[in-house]
């Protein structure tokens, strides 16, 4: 019975959710120009915004999520939450709607490639002492949401991008303030494995989880796989680190007694990076500019 209901309901949504199409005018204000993505609550396109003359994002709930409270409860979520913010590396707010009976809203456009696309697409690599730089970076926007008790839960490579030499963080459809529900539909995250638990806890260190595997993710951009492969070896055998970037991501990612704070985490980074850059010997501020 379940597999038939699932069933159904992947063809209903392939049947309504069809994106609008490029050219198409919503609200008489935003053209779409292309889809971005087709996420699970939504659908993300790039449009001009005629009245601003601007290009900006605007994301559509998925019609076939109307009416569950996977929808709409979603995005006025995400949108009471972008609406609370004004920092310089998190797009900003700027319209919200109800269109053809369904919500809309319309945020910042940030240009440039993602961090995903900079490492998989660009073959950037980062020196250890440049990965800490970039955790550092992603710190300040990270403290600024602590600050406001809001938690991101999503932070990712695919969700970082880097405008005009600085890094911003993009997508608030997981962020949660603490003491608000961990889910939409359970009320605590006991159902789930073990890893999502950790990562989606409306907790402060499941933000520095996230940092501790963006970390891995970068530092991991100048491993050289051996012929033969050992999946046996860990993190700590493969990456040839500086032991206090081993103390620091063992804590990131929970293997140690998390981080309480954020004044905590940014000491450990900062000392990782200094000692980090003797062995590396390098000015690393300077080639982090140039190579990012
Ligand atoms: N403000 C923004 N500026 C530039 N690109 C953006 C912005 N917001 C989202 N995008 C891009 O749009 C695409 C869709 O993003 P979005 O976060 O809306 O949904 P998703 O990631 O596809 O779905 P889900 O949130 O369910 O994982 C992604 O490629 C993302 O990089």
């Amino acid at each position: 019975m379940q597999t038939l209901k699932a069933w159904w309901q992947g063809i209903y949504a392939w049947l309504v959710d069809r994106p609008y199409a490029a050219g198409t005018l919503i609200h008489g204000r935003y053209r779409i120009e292309q889809v971005l993505g087709m996420g699970s609550y939504g659908i993300t396109y790039l449009c001009l915004d005629a009245a601003a003359n601007t290009r900006c994002v605007l994301k559509q709930v998925r019609p076939s999520k109307l009416g569950s409270n996977k929808g709409q409860p979603v995005y006025e979520y995400e949108i009471a939450v972008l609406e609370q913010l004004d920092h310089p590396q998190i797009p900003k707010l700027l319209d919200r709607f109800t269109y053809d009976r369904q919500l809309f809203f319309a945020m910042e456009l940030v240009t440039g490639p993602n961090l995903e696309d900079l490492i998989f697409e660009e073959g950037r690599t980062m020196s250890e002492p440049e990965a800490l730089l970039v955790i550092l970076e992603l710190l300040d926007i990270v403290e600024y949401l602590h600050s406001r008790e809001l938690v991101h839960r999503d932070i990712r490579i695919p969700n970082v991008i880097l405008q005009n030499g600085s890094l911003h963080l993009i997508d608030f459809g997981l962020a949660r303030y603490l003491g608000d529900p961990a889910t939409y539909i359970e009320d605590n995250l006991d159902a789930y494995v073990w890893e999502k638990q950790i990562k989606r806890e409306v907790a402060f260190k499941s933000d520095y989880w996230g940092l501790g595997h963006f970390l891995l993710f970068l530092l991991y951009t100048t491993f050289s796989a051996p012929e033969v492969e050992d999946d046996t070896r860990t993190w700590e055998e493969e990456l040839d680190l500086h032991p206090a970037t081993q103390r620091l991501i063992r804590r990131l990612i929970q293997i140690d007694p998390p981080y309480e704070n954020a004044e905590e985490l940014r000491r450990d980074l900062e000392a990782a990076f200094s000692l980090s850059s003797k062995v590396h010997n390098s000015d690393s501020k300077l080639r982090y500019n140039k190579t990012i």
